[in-house]
Order: C-alpha cells, then structure tokens, then sequence
C-alpha cells in the first residue's frame, strides 16, 4: 500500500486533527503518500436543530463511514469522544492516539473560573454533562444553549452573548487558543466526557493492510484509559444524550476511574470511583457504572 486516503469533516479542528494524524503516519511510513479527503457530514450542516434531535453523534461519522464503504477513502479520524460507544458493525479503531488535555476549560473575557462569575451569570454550553456540572456547583447560572464549531463558539463569547462557555482545553490548544483558556476545570472535581482529548482513526474492519498501518500510531496506556470511560458509559447506556462523565488514570498497573451522572434538569448529581488492573478496563468501567446505578444513576438518566 503506498496510498492512504483519510476522510475528514471540515471543520477547523477536524482539519487539524486528521492533518497531525497524515503527519504522524508520513514519519512512521517513509514513501507511504498519506491525502486528506474533506467531506460534509449532516452533524455539520444541521446547525438550528439540536444533536439529539437529529440523530445524535453518530452522524458525524456516518458520511465518513460510508465513503470508506464506497471506497473513496481509506480511513477515518475522529475525536473519540464524539464515537457513538458501539462502533458500525464492520468498523474498527486501529488506533487511539496518546491523550492531550483531557480537561475542560472556563473561557470568559471578564471572570477568571466559575466561582467568580456573579449571580446569574449567563453560561454557554449544549453538552448535557457540561450543564449537569455547572447546575450541580453553581444553581443559580442561566445555561445557554451554544452550538458549531470551536471558532464560532468563541466569536459567540466575543460577541457578548455569554458571561462564560465551557470548551475542551484539548480543542482549544490544537487550534491555537491556549491563551483563552481561563482556568482549566480538572478532575477529580470535575469531569470529562468519555475519552476527551483522544484521537482516534477508523478504518474497515476487514481491511487489514491500513489496519496495520494506521496501528503503528496506537497508545497503549491511552487505549486502556478510555476503554474503560468508555465501558462505564456504554454500561450506562450513555451517548451524547445523557450527562454522563468520566476520567480513568493509569499509574504503573493501577487503573483508577472516576464517574458521574448528573441531571440535565436539577443539578443532582452522583459521583463514583474505583481503582482496578490496568489489565482489565472494562471490568473497572463496569464496576464504577454498577456503583453509579447504586446510588440511583438509573433514576437520573431516565432508564428505570
Ligand atoms: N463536541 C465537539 C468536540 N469534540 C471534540 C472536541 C475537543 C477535542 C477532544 O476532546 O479531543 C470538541 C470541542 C469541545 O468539546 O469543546
């Protein structure tokens, strides 16, 4: 193979990613041509609509997928947190690349983290676990829907029609915005979606050739971090629809996991955590969600 064509979105951070990855690939394959291939996805286009109300998540891959079905590209790269927690049948991720920040970050032109903002203050942001966060520190914030992409997030700041958004300091930083970042809201006070900060790249399952290229770029230490966010959330049913979180650290064989499921509502909020074998991250992410539904997780996101 001396070809790899990548899908990408097009937006500025989907540009930047897929970029570092086809830069990462040309170091690691020497003579290999590595060739982005930018498409819409409808996750992109409808922008008046919410997420779920269109179908969720999955939509920004399913245009991906399909091209890589037509076979006009070779793979895929996502951030994982935007994968739905099962993957397309005949789609793999031969490769989660090392994690960056995982953290969110406070971005505000006037107030330095969230205890400073002022009653009532007006917060940006659409993801149900952001929102569960704030309502759970803070009651008395009025929560603002904020969509697109990072840019016009900030332009919306800018502009005045938030006090303060809350962002993925990863997205942020790989786009050249570090110096927006405020304060940087870190676990374990406050948590992450599943696998924030993690790049992931897609290919078919049964195409064993870029399989093997792209498994060059895999993580070990990140793969066995975010399976296990990501095991908690799947045991949770979770998807971009619920407010789940979660952030798994490894030192040395210890894995620890820390989880939470807030509601979207009234800021209650339950919160978990367990330390297992770095060996076995799925056992610890269902640990942490039975733990979760012990203390009424369940009850919160609407399943019982
Ligand atoms: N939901 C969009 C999205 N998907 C991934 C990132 C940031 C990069 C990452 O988490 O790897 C962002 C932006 C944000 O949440 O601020």
């Amino acid at each position: 193979m001396n070809l790899l064509r990548i899908a990408t979105r097009k937006s500025p951070l989907a540009l930047w990613q897929s970029e570092h990855v086809a830069a990462a690939l040309r170091a690691a394959h020497p003579g290999l041509e590595v060739v982005l291939v930018p498409m819409s996805t409808r996750g992109d286009e409808v922008l008046d609509r919410s997420l779920a109300a269109i179908g969720g998540k999955g939509l920004f891959l399913k245009e991906l997928e399909l091209a890589m079905l037509r076979g006009e590209a070779d793979c895929a790269v996502h951030s994982l947190k935007d994968v739905p927690m099962e993957l397309e049948p005949g789609f793999a991720l031969p490769a989660i690349l090392q994690r960056a920040d995982h953290a969110d970050a406070f971005v505000s032109n006037a107030y330095d983290d969230i205890a400073a903002l002022p009653q009532g203050a007006v917060v940006g942001t659409s993801s149900l676990r952001r929102q569960a966060q704030l309502r759970a520190l803070r009651p008395d914030l009025q929560l603002r829907d904020l969509r697109g992409n990072v840019n016009t997030r900030l332009g919306k700041l800018d502009a005045g029609e938030y006090d303060a958004i809350v962002l993925a300091c990863a997205g942020l930083q790989r786009l050249g915005f570090e110096a927006r970042i405020r304060s940087r809201m870190d676990a374990p006070h406050w948590l992450p979606a599943p696998a924030q900060g993690a790049i992931a790249i897609e290919c078919r399952d049964d195409d064993a050739s870029t399989r093997a290229l792209c498994a060059t770029l895999d993580h070990a230490d990140t793969r066995t971090c975010v399976e296990a966010e990501r095991a908690m959330n799947r045991a949770l049913h979770g998807s971009c629809h619920v407010p789940v979180a979660a952030y798994a650290q490894l030192a040395g064989e210890h894995l620890h996991l820390h989880g939470l499921v807030g509601s979207a509502g009234d800021g209650r909020a339950v919160r978990a955590q367990a330390q297992g074998r770095g060996d076995a991250p799925e056992c610890l992410g269902l640990e942490v969600a039975d733990l979760l539904r012990a203390q009424g997780a369940d009850a919160l996101l609407g399943l019982d």
